[in-house]
């Protein structure tokens, strides 16, 4: 697929409407996508966010339930025309191939279905705990080979795994990446991250970054210096 202009997709990441739709004006021509989470769609459901933005936006649900329930789940949400659409890979293959189904009964634009491989908030430590012995690069592989042959139009992954994923699943497939961390930025709850520059010359698809953006003092300055580091590397 044709490289966005701007990669750059914002995370709005909060529960109060106003803040994020001043964050949708103030980051308007900023970013190439809106991002819309789970703390935002519980808080204010279809109607908020409508009311964020008229683009085609990234909704981030990452469903993951029994492959009738999450069909129900996308079915709901195909009326938004979401660009992008999250479920969890280890939902597994009866689970996303369900939502493919979903997705492509309503016939038309559908969302791009992104199945979520390892969260970046995983650590290596933190992925054993759950009884995966693997690597998270291993997993992430194994999950990532799951999600594509069961009807998924892209990955969620850390910036550590792109560049492994571009070598064994070849240049089509969406990879979408968080965990993104500008120099100096404060690193958070992440676990696995890189810099925007480092993430695209890997050869990530979307970035999505929230709190070094929305946390900026200045979030339209912010971006835009993302944007333009990305523009000279
Ligand atoms: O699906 C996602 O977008 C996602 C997957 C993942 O593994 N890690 C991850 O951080 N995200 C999302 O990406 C955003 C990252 O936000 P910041 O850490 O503030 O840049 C949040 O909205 C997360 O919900």
């Amino acid at each position: 697929m044709t490289k966005p202009a701007n990669p750059i997709i914002a995370a709005i990441d909060t529960t109060d409407l106003s803040t994020a739709m001043r964050w949708s004006q103030q980051l308007n021509g900023q970013v190439g996508m809106l991002k819309l989470g789970l703390a935002f769609y519980l808080a204010h459901g279809a109607a908020g966010v409508r009311q964020v933005t008229e683009k085609p936006v990234f909704l981030d649900l990452k469903l993951h339930d029994i492959p009738n329930t999450v069909a129900g789940g996308v079915t709901a949400v195909l009326s938004l025309g979401a660009a992008m659409l999250t479920l969890h890979a280890g939902g597994g293959t009866a689970m996303i191939a369900a939502a493919r189904n979903a997705a492509e009964t309503a016939g038309g634009a559908r969302p791009k279905l992104l199945a979520v491989t390892v969260l970046t908030s995983l650590s290596a430590e933190a992925l054993a705990e759950t009884g995966v012995a693997d690597n998270p690069s291993q997993q992430v592989l194994r999950l990532a080979k799951l999600a594509l042959k069961s009807g998924a139009d892209g990955l969620v992954c850390s910036p550590l795994e792109v560049a492994m994923l571009r070598a064994e699943i070849g240049p089509e497939p969406l990879l979408v990446v968080p965990g993104i961390r500008p120099a100096g930025a404060a690193v958070g709850d992440q676990a696995r991250t890189l810099t925007p520059r480092e993430a695209i010359g890997a050869g990530a698809d979307w970035l999505v970054i929230g709190r070094p953006i929305t946390g900026a003092a200045d979030p339209a300055q912010a971006a835009a210096a993302i944007a333009a580091d990305l523009e000279q590397g």
